[in-house]
């Protein structure tokens, strides 16, 4: 009888198998998000970009998500139509945008290429190659977000029940992987062929990616053939409807995670834009010496994530691990804003870098497992990126808020810089804002495990039930 009932996710190596799949896909994906962050000097130098072009076309990943709300419908999407589809829709979207963008930045549009005049002859301050390449970057980032929250229902799809936080650990640890290799490759090939060919590469990793995302729809399709083969008359599959929706915005437990989680990724994604520049301005370092420093940062979390999924699936301890990641993220901050200058050495500087490190692998690997805890399978799409939109809010606004202040906070500093001056920036400010980021996390972890003590949703027990 036990035999009868097996489905392909009762196979690890048909699970395994899948989240290698969509984990791949992710790599090649999180790769693509990088690939012109280690280039911002030879783009002002070829197609001269701004450092504020260069901000702009950076942030413009977030813009269809946020102000069109495209999440929101990628979620309902989703839960329509099914992790698979959902998966190749991500990855159509996400090859059209680098395409975009990768014809923006080439030579060919450069020299007078086709719709060249069009984007030339307007706002004439922002060139032509960043309006066009900030369009494919948007639409990449819709195909990024939803193939975002389309794998992590994927995973909850194959692990729930089993090493489901340890899956995800593990995809987030090869996703970080990627952020870590492109910032290696990206300068190379750059250096070997130009930009064109960094970004080139990029998207034909892209299409790799569309092609695992492919194979990965055949193993969703077995899976789901078997589960409907299983399912009795009585038992039948929940249909999702729109107004499903309204139980996740009314729920309070699921609204403090989203708040926690805006709060606790604002503290780290922004800071990665400012951190090389802080270490920079506090050791007096090269940008070099600033930028292998903060390396350790992406590898520590990419280590230790799968370890702690691993950890939640077997002891659990989920809700007393995104209240310590809270803590530690404030901690960090702390180090970095208010240690003394003869203080801070270089060991201080590497001992923060490490705290965030683990910092960031506790509330990832606890927060996202957590979900399906909180609301029906049936709209967990819509959860993800209902949270995903939030998140991306704050991932958008807070490098526009820790700019401002880095600017308020240093009057007359930028002009002094511009007129050759060999000074630097105080990052106290901005560095004092992303610890409040981490004290406002810290009381939503607190709350959430006041809730989940009083509501019993099982945040602190293992996955796996022996
Ligand atoms: N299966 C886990 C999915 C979430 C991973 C999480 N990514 C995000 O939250 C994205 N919405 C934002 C990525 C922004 C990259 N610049 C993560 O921890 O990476």
């Amino acid at each position: 009888m036990e035999k009868i009932h097996n489905t392909l996710r009762d196979s690890p190596v048909a699970r395994w198998t899948a989240l290698i799949l969509l984990a791949l896909t992710m790599f090649f994906a999180y790769m693509f998000i990088d690939v012109l962050a280690p280039l911002s000097t030879q783009l002002e130098t070829s197609l001269k970009w701004s450092p504020d072009t260069f901000g702009a076309v950076a942030g413009s990943e977030y813009f269809l998500n946020v102000f069109v709300a495209f999440l929101i419908f990628a979620g309902i999407i989703l839960d329509r139509i099914g992790v698979r589809r959902s998966a190749i829709l991500s990855g159509i979207l996400m090859v059209i945008g680098a395409s975009i963008k990768l014809y923006g930045i080439s030579d060919h549009f450069n020299a007078g290429g086709f719709g060249y005049d069009f984007f030339n002859s307007f706002w004439t301050g922002f060139p032509a190659s960043a309006k066009v390449a900030c369009m494919g970057f948007a639409i990449f980032g819709c195909g990024v977000e939803m193939a975002g929250i389309t794998v992590s229902k994927g995973i909850v799809k194959w692990f729930a029940g089993k090493e489901l936080a340890l899956a995800m650990g593990l995809e987030m640890a090869i996703a970080r992987l990627g952020v870590f290799s492109v910032f290696r490759l990206s300068p190379y090939l750059a250096e070997q062929g130009g930009i064109t060919l960094s970004v080139g590469v990029g998207t034909l990793l892209l299409l790799i990616g569309l092609l695992s995302f492919s194979v990965y729809f055949f193993f969703d399709k077995k899976l789901d053939s078997q589960t409907d083969s299983l399912r009795t008359a009585s038992d039948p599959e929940e249909e999702f409807k729109v107004s499903d929706l309204k139980a996740i915005f009314t729920s309070k437990t699921f609204m403090v995670v989203a708040g926690l989680c805006v709060l606790f990724y604002s503290a780290i994604f922004p800071f990665q834009k400012f951190a090389t520049g802080m270490l920079e301005s506090r050791l007096g370092m090269t940008t070099v010496e600033a930028g292998n420093l903060f390396s350790y940062f992406p590898i520590g979390a990419m280590i230790l994530t799968p370890f702690l999924g691993w950890f939640i699936d077997h002891k659990g301890k989920a809700a007393t691990m995104l209240f310590a990641g809270s803590l530690l993220v404030i901690i960090c901050h702390l180090i970095f804003a208010i240690t003394p200058v003869e203080n801070f050495t270089f060991a201080v500087a590497l001992g923060a870098i490490i705290l965030l490190g683990i910092s960031f692998s506790l509330v990832p690997a606890a927060l996202w497992p957590s979900v399906p805890k909180l609301v029906d399978n049936k709209v967990l799409g819509s959860a993800y990126s209902i949270i995903f939109w939030i998140q991306n809010i704050g991932l958008m606004l807070t490098p526009i808020l820790i700019g401002w202040s880095l600017k308020v906070s240093n009057p007359g500093v930028a002009e002094r810089i511009l007129a050759g001056e060999d000074i630097k920036y105080n990052y106290t400010v901005p560095m004092l804002i992303f610890a409040a980021f981490g004290v406002a996390a810290l009381a939503l972890a607190f709350y959430l495990k006041v809730l989940d003590k009083k509501k019993g949703y099982g945040l602190e027990s293992p996955n796996i039930r022996k």
